[in-house]
């Protein structure tokens, strides 16, 4: 198998520029090679190591249940592991900055094999704001299995500090969060937590950023787990979730219960995941720019708009000292839900869906949509606004993109046009506006 180019001739850091060439901030933490990395990070996301017998170029798929040869060898069924998943959590583990990853059906998935190790008692500290399934599976753990579950403004350490106790098992984290975009400390966080319990493992949910754009394990988390469907495959064809660490003895516990339960991913859902890894970089580059653009379109004609990249983000320098680069979500407030049903329903390019991280572009609701299953009552409590529309912005053409928002704005009644150009309407010009368009809600 062909090994990548020298390492003079390729892997300098990659330039984060806007579309219009400004200077993004610079990586505080560039990707060093570590854990086995000889080259940059986008160097290494597109060669995997080690071959088959016959050389070939893309791993093969090992598309058995079972293998021949009894007892002592490497595989013997793909339940307990399979060559091709082995070969994508080996090259995972690289990119993730970890000793040891691995793979499974789903997000939510990594997720449940991480939350499995809670015992009745146990206290877990969280966000206020997290993904809807997130939510929906704490719930069922502090329901039914006795665990403590304490949702606090993870954006405050203090706050994070008055909830962790010496019973306190697990810290989990988003950051950025799904959907307002809050920034979270992880380094302030985890040492919070290893000192109030020791035992405590704190685990980052990074699927906002992926590993290309932060790694959570360098920061002092324990344990970083994503979803893989999103910018990780980056084309909305398969269902993956991954997991990191660095501690052996919990990388076997996780795999244990992989084994146990059978959600490893399989064979040729592996082999897509491989693929996708490959065109991460440039991927994400191309969102982020894009995203950046559109943000700064957005926030240009009056709408608040919550996204890393933008200066006027609350947490603008923290999110800069951990991670590098914004990412392609952000979301935006109108001041009225019929006026953000309207928009979200007038968009063309964009398309009405849940997920992100792909290669095009979505819009969505959250409320009606991915965060559905946070009930309304728990939605207001936290904060999270009715109205708030999420973008999940794709590779396309940046003119396309902002034409079709300016269309689907001006159709809705959200701008009007000046003689300088689109302004938002003030929210008193747009409430109580009903909706004629049709419901887009998406039940849990
Ligand atoms: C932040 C976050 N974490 C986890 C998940 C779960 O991932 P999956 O859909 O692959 O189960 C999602 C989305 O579904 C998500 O947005
Ligand atoms: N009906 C699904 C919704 C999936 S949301 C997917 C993704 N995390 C997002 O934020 O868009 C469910 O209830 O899980």
């Amino acid at each position: 198998m062909s090994g990548p180019p020298p390492a003079d001739s390729v892997g300098k850091a990659m330039k984060h520029l806007d579309l219009d060439g400004h200077d993004l901030p610079p990586s505080p933490a560039p990707s060093s090679p570590s854990n086995g990395r000889k080259y940059a990070l986008a160097t290494e996301l597109v060669y995997t190591e080690g071959g088959d017998q016959y050389n070939s170029s893309s791993v093969p798929i090992y598309q058995t249940a079972t293998f021949k040869g009894g007892p002592g060898q490497e595989y013997d069924y793909t339940r307990s592991g399979n060559p091709t998943r082995s070969h994508l959590e080996r090259h995972l583990a690289k990119i993730m900055n970890a000793n040891r990853a691995l793979v499974v059906g789903s997000g939510m998935g990594a997720c449940d094999v991480i939350t499995r190790h809670l015992k009745p008692g146990d206290e877990v500290v969280t966000g206020d704001d997290l993904y809807g399934g997130t939510n929906r599976l704490l719930k069922f753990l502090s329901t039914y299995n006795g665990i403590d579950v304490r949702h606090v403004d993870t954006t405050s350490l203090d706050s994070v500090k008055t909830a962790l106790s010496s019973k306190t098992a697990m810290v989990l984290l988003e950051t950025p969060t799904n959907p307002l975009i809050k920034i979270v400390d992880i380094a302030g966080i985890a040492a919070a937590a290893h000192a109030a319990n020791p035992a405590a493992l704190v685990a980052v949910d990074n699927t906002m950023l992926s590993p290309y754009l932060q790694n959570p394990l360098d920061l002092g988390a324990d344990v970083v787990y994503e979803s893989g469907t999103k910018y990780l495959s980056g084309h909305h064809d398969v269902m993956a979730g991954v997991i990191g660490v660095n501690d052996v003895a919990l990388g076997e516990k996780f795999f244990f219960m992989i084994n146990s339960t059978g959600c490893g991913l399989a064979p040729f859902d592996s082999w897509l995941l491989l693929r996708g890894i490959k065109t991460l970089a440039i991927r994400m580059e191309k969102q982020q720019a894009n995203a950046n653009a559109i943000a700064t379109f957005l926030e240009s004609h009056g709408f608040k708009v919550r996204y890393p990249g933008l200066k006027s983000h609350p947490q603008y320098a923290l999110h800069w000292s951990q991670a590098r680069g914004a990412g392609a979500v952000l979301s935006f407030e109108t001041g009225s839900v019929p006026l953000s049903e309207r928009i979200v329903e007038s968009t063309r390019l964009f398309g009405i869906s849940v997920s992100f991280g792909c290669v095009n572009s979505l819009i969505s609701m959250p409320c009606r949509m991915s965060h559905a299953s946070i009930d309304p009552a728990t939605r207001k409590e936290r904060a999270l606004p009715e109205d708030i529309i999420r973008l999940c912005i794709g590779i396309e053409d940046l003119t396309d993109l902002i034409d079709d928002l300016s269309q689907a704005l001006v159709r809705a009644g959200a701008v009007k046009l000046t003689e300088h150009g689109f302004q938002a309407l003030g929210e008193e010009e747009t409430r109580g506006e009903t909706s004629t368009t049709r419901q887009v809600v998406d039940e849990p």
